[in-house]
């Protein structure tokens, strides 16, 4: 079914506003909500209802909603597109190796080696086949991290397809919250949790950030994965340090080379401590302890 964005934009204290208020007002409705900093130079935000179907149905309770307020701001729309519109096709694309763990297409499943874990990704409309080096430099972490320290509970924050939930639900049998800003893709990150028979243990939802209840019911984390960009993770500090149980392990990526001092520094200031960093095609993969 095609969806539609509902936005509206402004300084950062009106939509702070308006977003808690669409929060409580279209809980019912089931509605997901995202809001996030457009320019930061120009204080605008952004907050964004997305509506399957009924678009008009949607706009008329936000605008219910929104009357309390006095002025309502513009509200304008975007159609999403039913198909694979951050598409990276995996036809032809090879499977890939990071530590042990084997993400593959149904094409090549078979050419998994003894000892590997495979993760079964077919690309289509979120990111994370394992091919970017973001991600492989991940899942490398996340095996060397997972291995030493047996975290009891994982978060992955931005999770994409679900590459990463996956595979630390797979490593080890713990329980995995696996979230996204984006609606799209926590459907397919569902999807994939299913096709990989992890559905019992990782858990998707639809959250921009930590704006969500979820996170302190299932937290504190003893490991956090979050491959965002570098500005967002900045942001993020002082709830990664507030969601992350003392002495667990914040595996962040996203960041440019050049970014890397600024993202340590960011999460040092909030208590962290640095342990390693791993290159990767001009890309960076953090790992810190708090
Ligand atoms: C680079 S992809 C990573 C996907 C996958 N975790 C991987 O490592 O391949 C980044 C994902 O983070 C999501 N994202 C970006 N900003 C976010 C935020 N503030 N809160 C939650 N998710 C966010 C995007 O929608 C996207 O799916």
């Amino acid at each position: 079914m095609p969806q539609t964005r509902l936005h509206l934009r402004g300084p950062k204290q009106d939509l702070e506003q308006i977003y808690a208020l669409l929060d409580q007002g279209l809980e019912e409705e089931g509605l997901p909500l995202a809001i996030m900093e457009i320019s930061e130079d120009e204080d605008i935000w952004e907050v964004s209802v997305y509506a399957d179907g009924d678009a008009d149905g949607a706009e008329g309770k936000m605008r219910a909603l929104l009357h309390s307020l006095g002025e309502i701001p513009a509200i304008s729309r975007e159609e999403l597109p039913d198909i694979d519109w951050v598409s990276h096709s995996l036809e032809g694309l090879h499977a890939v190796r990071a530590g042990r763990f084997f993400v593959h297409g149904a094409h090549d499943r078979d050419e998994k080696r003894p000892g590997e874990i495979g993760v079964h990704i077919e690309a289509g409309q979120a990111f994370g086949t394992g091919h970017h080096g973001t991600t492989s430099g991940c899942l490398e972490t996340i095996e060397q991290v997972m291995r030493r320290e047996n975290p009891r509970n994982a978060l992955d924050l931005g999770t994409g397809s679900a590459v990463l939930a996956i595979a630390m639900a797979k490593l080890s049998h713990i329980p995995v919250l696996a979230t996204d800003i984006d609606p799209i893709a926590t459907r397919v990150a569902a999807e994939n949790v299913r096709l990989n028979q992890v559905a019992g243990r990782v858990e998707t939802v639809t959250a921009p950030g930590f704006h969500h209840r979820i996170f302190s019911q299932r937290g504190p984390f003893d490991l956090i994965v979050a491959n965002i960009l570098a500005r967002p993770l900045m942001g993020l500090a002082p709830q990664m340090a507030r969601h992350l149980a003392s002495g667990g392990s914040a595996i962040l990526s996203g960041i440019l080379d050049r970014q890397r001092n600024n993202v340590v520094a960011a999460y040092v200031n909030q208590g962290f401590r640095h342990v390693s960093t791993i290159h990767r095609e001009g890309w960076v993969t953090i790992h810190l302890k708090r």
